[in-house]
């Protein structure tokens, strides 16, 4: 199991005048096997912080260590160790290629673990990974238009997991499927997560899918870090008075959610 640890991160964008500092020597270490949840309002970094620990964007000072490894050194072990990172992103029909069968769009993920696969290789690994995230292997051929949002976000995860991540990324994974399935994909990562071994990082506005999933929070405003802690501590006896607003603004997180059965 591997630990992502982020040490005085700082991102800007522009330069000058119009230079924004999105984000703020940030610190945060998501432990070897467990969900960390980050949660802020909108514009606060968290996309950022996702983005910069998968060379999306450049970091102006500060490491993203995966287990000691500076993953933002242009240092080849660092690219290759930057692979053990994957992310996934809210939109799952802008994610997967309209074009592309849903077992190609799997079948790239498998580039990235730097091995070769004969083409029966990767028709197995391809049915291998859609039964993991329950989707019937039988349809590896069909486009990402004929299956359900929910479907489509459990491909793209099973794309993320082609690569053979340590770490998983999950950002505002669920902002853009129905209520309904929700549970689903949330439940999956969770089931993944111990099957797997993964250490995630979880991105999400709603408080109370957070809750669920995660072992430890961190809260986001304008950049910066204003608290963490073990999930309970942080969301129900927040110290923070910008936690406490936020908390305010869900109601429902008054109460645990329950999405056993979703
Ligand atoms: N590519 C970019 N170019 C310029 N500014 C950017 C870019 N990406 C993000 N920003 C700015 O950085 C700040 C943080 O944005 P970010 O998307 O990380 O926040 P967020 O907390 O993820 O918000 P949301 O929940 O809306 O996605 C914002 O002020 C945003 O406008």
């Amino acid at each position: 199991m591997s630990e992502l640890r982020f040490e005085a991160v700082t991102v800007r964008f522009g330069s000058g005048r119009t230079a924004n500092t999105a984000v703020d020597a940030v610190d945060l270490t998501v432990r070897p096997g467990t969900t960390h949840g980050l949660v802020g309002e909108s514009g606060s970094g968290k996309s950022t912080v996702a983005r910069v620990a998968v060379g999306l964007t450049r970091p102006a000072s500060g490491r993203i260590l995966l287990d000691g490894v500076d993953i933002t050194s242009k240092d080849p072990a660092a690219k290759l160790a930057r692979r053990r990172v994957q992310m996934v992103f809210q939109d799952p029909l802008s994610a997967l290629d309209p074009r592309m069968s849903v077992g190609s769009s799997i079948a790239e993920g498998l580039l990235a673990t730097g091995r070769r696969h004969t083409a029966a290789q990767r028709t197995d690994r391809v049915r291998e990974l859609l039964d993991l995230v329950h989707i019937d292997p039988q349809r590896a051929d069909d486009g990402p238009a004929s299956f359900s949002g929910g479907q489509r976000q459990r491909i793209t995860i099973a794309r993320a997991l082609a690569a053979e991540p340590e770490v998983l990324i999950a950002d505002e994974i669920t902002s853009a499927l129905d209520v309904s399935v929700q549970g689903v994909v949330l439940n999956l990562l969770r089931e993944l997560q111990q099957r797997l071994d993964l250490t995630m990082l979880f991105i999400s506005h709603n408080l109370a899918v957070v809750r669920y999933v995660s072992d430890e929070v961190t809260v986001m405003r304008s950049g910066r870090v204003v608290e963490h802690g073990s999930t309970e501590a942080v969301l129900t006896d927040p110290s923070d008075p910008y936690t406490r607003e936020l908390l305010r603004a869900v109601p429902v997180m008054g109460r645990p959610l329950d999405l056993e059965d979703a």
